[in-house]
């Protein structure tokens, strides 16, 4: 399969830029800057893109990757500062300029550039940035401009090299994504061999090999990672595999329940149920530090899934759901830890598995849905909201306790009937309470209460990286509001959480 190689210098649109790429049909890989030379090329790859990022070229300790990668004859696009980075590792001048450059900006493209091929000569782009390549490397010319930037863009087309100050990947450079077109099927010659469809294959294919007769354990959550993963794993090995569903005692109202009809009843997998309620409440009890309740909840699942695997004789083989933004939120690479996802930051360093698959390490979400379509799984649980392996206890802000667990399982039972009978549930992405903690005072029955306050938080998005609160209609509020605080006690108080990701996160820990 072709692949375009990303190298990453921490900046806010990595994430994006593959997307992008992959939208366009072509497999894309983020390395950090600081990968060898020899583990970037591949006969497989038809070319690179260097990304934007925080720093400026010229300060000591700037990230740079190997400049050999301009040199190995295969296209390279530089990023705003991928660009500014080619300008200086190729002996042109990158300088702070007076006046940066920030949101929609009017540029001017030249025709004749074979990036900017069938594009309008005027255009509108998103910019970002506050350096700009004051003096081209030898070979380049300007290949657009703005009003500010002489260099708005560069090209070395003899080198198949390219670069833009500007950010094609954002949804406000209105035609970005045919630039990136051009540049892969144009410049990189690339195909168009990825869909995520095709692969289910070569990854039934990659599992049956690593596992030949051994056995699998799998965690399944009843979310659609986990379903898409242990359907995978079932599809290439079978009986050999044992799926176990973990009850913490952190699950929403009835789920266990419901997760144990569709997957081992309608979907005919093999299911151990696991109540677990007890050992991970008790050791829970008095943490209120989101890292340490991740840190032990990650480890605490794997003690169960190690002794899980010890009654079936023996299991060399874990299966999780993971997905790229667990990979990428916990600080893998060059990414800054968010939060460490349980199952990727969370894990212990002894863990007893020979092999831990993870076969969609490397997809977004809105990809595993295609793939569980295609695996011909119940539509509900493809479509079902994300829910996170720590479950309520990163949504109870403080320590956790069985009335919290309570009113916080109440609460959310209550938001999730209403969006549904709203019809807002497949608009919706995610939408839950959190327990707050805090209390305030109320007037009911004309007495003085004194109790918590509930946060409701419902938030759209493709991919969960970036989100927006959802505009869920007041009626629909109103009424969200009036049967939590009616009927569920010790809750005087709803507000709602209008905060975007970034600067939030979707859960609240
Ligand atoms: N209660 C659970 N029992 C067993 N395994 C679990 C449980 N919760 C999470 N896991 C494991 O951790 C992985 C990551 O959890 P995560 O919530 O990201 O994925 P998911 O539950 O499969 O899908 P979704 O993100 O849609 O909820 C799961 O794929 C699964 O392997
Ligand atoms: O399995 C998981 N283990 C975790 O530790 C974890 N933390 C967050 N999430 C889910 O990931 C998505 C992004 O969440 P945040 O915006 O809160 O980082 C959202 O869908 C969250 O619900 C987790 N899922
Ligand atoms: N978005 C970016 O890549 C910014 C590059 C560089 N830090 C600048 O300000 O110009
Ligand atoms: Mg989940």
């Amino acid at each position: 399969m072709e692949r375009i190689i990303l190298i990453d210098f921490g900046g806010q649109y990595t994430q994006l830029i593959a997307r992008r790429v992959r939208e366009a049909q072509v497999y894309c890989e983020i390395l950090p800057y600081s990968t060898p030379l020899a583990q970037l090329e591949g006969a497989d790859v038809k070319g690179y893109i260097l990304a934007g990022g925080p720093a400026s070229v010229y300060e000591a300790g700037a990230p740079r990757c190997d400049a050999g990668v301009l040199a190995l004859g295969k296209p390279v696009l530089g990023i705003c500062y991928g660009a500014q980075l080619m300008a200086q590792l190729l002996g042109g001048q990158v300088a702070h300029a007076e006046s940066g450059e920030y949101g929609g900006v009017a540029i001017t493209l030249e025709a004749g550039d074979p990036l900017f091929n069938g594009l309008e000569a005027q255009a509108t782009c998103w910019m970002s940035h506050n350096d700009r390549i004051g003096q081209l490397p030898e070979g380049f010319h300007a290949t657009a401009h703005t009003a500010h930037c002489p260099v708005g863009a560069m090209a070395c087309p003899e080198k198949k090299l390219f670069a833009v100050q500007f950010h094609p990947e954002v949804r406000h450079t209105p035609f970005g994504q045919d630039m990136l077109k051009n540049y892969l099927y144009d410049i990189c010659g690339c195909s168009g061999d990825w869909v995520v469809s095709g692969l289910v294959e070569s990854m039934i294919a990659d599992i049956r090999k690593t596992v030949g007769k051994g056995r699998v354990i799998s965690g399944l959550s009843g979310g659609v990672d986990s379903a898409v993963a242990s359907t995978l794993v079932h599809r290439a090995v079978g009986d050999q595999l044992t799926c176990v569903f973990v009850d913490h005692g952190l699950l929403r109202l009835n789920e266990a329940e419901e997760v144990l009809r569709v997957f081992r009843d309608e979907m005919g997998l093999n299911v151990v149920y696991v109540d677990a309620k007890d050992r991970f409440l008790s050791k829970l009890a008095g943490v209120t530090e989101p890292e340490r309740k991740r840190k032990i909840i990650g480890e605490e699942f794997i003690r169960v899934f190690e002794e899980e695997a010890a009654k079936i004789g023996d299991s060399d083989f874990l299966v999780q759901g993971t997905i790229y933004p667990d990979v990428v939120e916990s600080g893998v690479g060059n990414a800054q830890v968010i939060k460490s996802h349980h199952n990727v930051g969370g894990l212990p360093k002894d863990i007893k598995f020979r092999t831990v698959i993870e076969p969609l390490r490397s997809l977004f979400k809105d990809e595993v849905r295609a793939l569980g379509l295609e695996l011909g799984i119940d539509e509900k649980a493809v479509w079902r909201q994300p829910f996170p392996g720590p479950g309520l206890a990163i949504r109870i802000l403080g320590d956790i306790t069985q009335e919290k667990l309570d009113i916080l399982r109440h609460s959310d039972a209550i938001l999730r009937e209403e969006i549904a009978l709203a019809g807002l549930d497949r608009e919706i992405w995610q939408y839950f309470t959190v327990f707050t903690g805090m209390r305030t005072v109320g007037v009911m029955g004309d007495g003085r209460t004194y109790d918590y306050i509930i946060g409701v938080r419902a938030v759209t998005s493709s991919d969960a990286m970036t989100v927006e609160f959802a505009e869920i209609p007041y009626p629909v509020m109103r009424r969200i509001s009036n049967r939590i605080i009616n009927e569920v006690s010790h809750v005087n108080r709803v507000v709602y959480d209008i905060t975007s990701k970034p600067p939030g996160t979707i859960e609240w820990e």
